[in-house]
């Protein structure tokens, strides 16, 4: 049981003014109670945390990432998405081994906490090792085995085999620890079969799972669909029925044709919009005030580290409450408000979770801001602050009741451990 008492509670972004000094209880891992501030009463054996000149927010959601890429940190910068991937990420992909996304998904989810993050939906390879290190992290996640066959028989054969393994580790997992969810996650129209785009989307339908998948991140991905099938990316897989009666997390959706963006919106697929991974990789920039105008659902994510390079929603948060207004040249076309719901509210609905706001039945994944950070002062507009001006540096979090962060240290894992362990997956990953 966690008392929390006192604290300025982050709960209305559409009327922030509204946003006042609150108690709070957690049990096991709900939140149970909210009350104005002085009215609880502190149930025997709780453990208290004063409130006083802090903040307490929905902890943020990141749909999007790659999570042991944390050890590609720096290793291939300045490259279009064709080159960085078949030319440099690719090969040293090949020499992953279980400890190196081990030592990436531990640094990674340190790194995401001490930021805000209490969970994320993630596509890549070696599940097993993620989750051995997101358990002892205590961190929510939604994982995913990136399926590639670049249309070639035998590998589909193969990638069919691995994705049976890797759901039933996940069901398993998930059976002994609810943090850990299941998805399924063909790459990309341009590395997967039409069989294989099938052959996921049956699958995440026979378990009721989510499907992550990029889509539409560049021109010449779509212009190499169009060669090949003569529709444009969205329209080729909704042909394929791949989209029907699933939650589909598109990654990206840079470059999408009016028929396209119908597709989105009738499919009730989720956007997660990436616009570091965009900007840097030089894709472009997606049109989300259009996504917004039409009521699609759209979440925010980081992608990995060789194309951010960083976990820190806070940053995508800014970016996206900003990038969009210079490039329409219209300062009103993304609110405070639409972002914080895309990196909190929106993904919670994405991956079918019971968190992203806070309310009384809701899961206990919450972020505790000291308001004594020069980059919330004035502590007037807190809620502005968290899309315009807060570096991200959290004090405490709290994952499903646990807390996993307590004055900016991790309770989960011995840290400098981590960053040892992550040098020396390195330099395994590039000599
Ligand atoms: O932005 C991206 N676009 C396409 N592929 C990506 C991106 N970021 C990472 N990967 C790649 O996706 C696979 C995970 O299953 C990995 O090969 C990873 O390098
Ligand atoms: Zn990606």
């Amino acid at each position: 049981m966690i008392a929390i008492k006192n604290i300025l509670l982050l709960n209305n972004f559409e009327e922030p003014q509204k946003c006042k000094k609150s108690d709070i209880l957690i049990e096991n891992n709900l939140i149970t109670k909210i009350c104005n501030a002085g009215d609880l009463k502190i149930p025997e054996g709780a453990t208290i945390i004063d409130g006083t000149k802090k903040a307490i927010m929905p902890g943020l959601i990141n749909t999007h990432t790659h999570i042991p890429m944390t050890i590609f940190r720096g290793v291939a910068d300045d490259l279009p998405l064709m080159d960085w991937l078949g030319n440099h990420i690719w090969p040293l992909e090949a020499k992953l081994d279980e400890e190196i996304i081990h030592a990436g998904t531990m640094l990674g989810c340190m790194e995401m906490i001490k930021t805000g993050t209490v969970a994320f939906n993630d596509m890549y390879f070696f599940t097993d090792s993620i989750i051995k290190a997101v358990e002892s992290v205590n961190m929510r996640c939604t994982l995913s085995y990136g399926l590639i066959d670049l249309c070639d028989e035998e590998k589909r054969e193969s990638e069919m085999n691995s994705q049976k393994d890797v759901l039933n580790s996940l069901e398993k997992a998930h059976n002994k620890n609810e943090l850990i969810n299941a998805a399924v996650g063909p790459h990309a129209p341009y590395t997967c079969s039409a069989e294989l785009l099938q052959h996921a989307h049956d699958l995440a339908k026979e378990h009721n799972v989510p499907m992550n998948i990029h889509m539409n991140e560049t021109e010449d991905e779509i212009k190499q669909i169009k060669e090949k099938t003569g529709l444009r990316p969205f329209e080729f897989l909704n042909s394929l029925g791949v989209f029907d009666d699933i939650n589909v997390v598109a990654a990206h959706c840079v470059h999408v044709s009016e028929n396209e963006m119908k597709i989105l919106k009738d499919k009730n697929i989720y956007v997660s919009h990436n616009p570091l991974s965009n900007l840097k990789l030089g894709s472009g920039i997606a049109p989300i005030p259009t996504y917004l105008k039409n009521n699609i659902n759209v979440t925010l994510g980081t992608d990995g580290c060789a194309s951010n390079n960083n976990l820190n929603l806070f940053e995508s948060i800014k970016a996206c409450a900003t990038i969009h207004k210079g490039v329409q040249q219209d300062s009103t076309v993304v609110k405070v408000s639409e972002v914080l719901n895309m990196a909190t509210k929106n993904a919670s609905k994405a991956l079918n979770y019971n968190s992203g706001e806070i309310k009384e039945g809701m899961w206990a994944d919450l972020v505790i801001l000291d308001l004594k950070n020069p980059t919330l002062i004035p502590n007037k507009n807190i809620v502005s602050h968290l899309a315009y001006s807060f570096n991200g540096v959290v004090e405490t979090v709290i994952i499903n009741g646990k807390i996993v962060l307590e004055d900016g240290k991790m309770t989960t894992m011995d840290e400098d451990k981590v960053y040892e362990k992550a040098e020396e997956a390195y330099l395994n990953l590039v000599n």
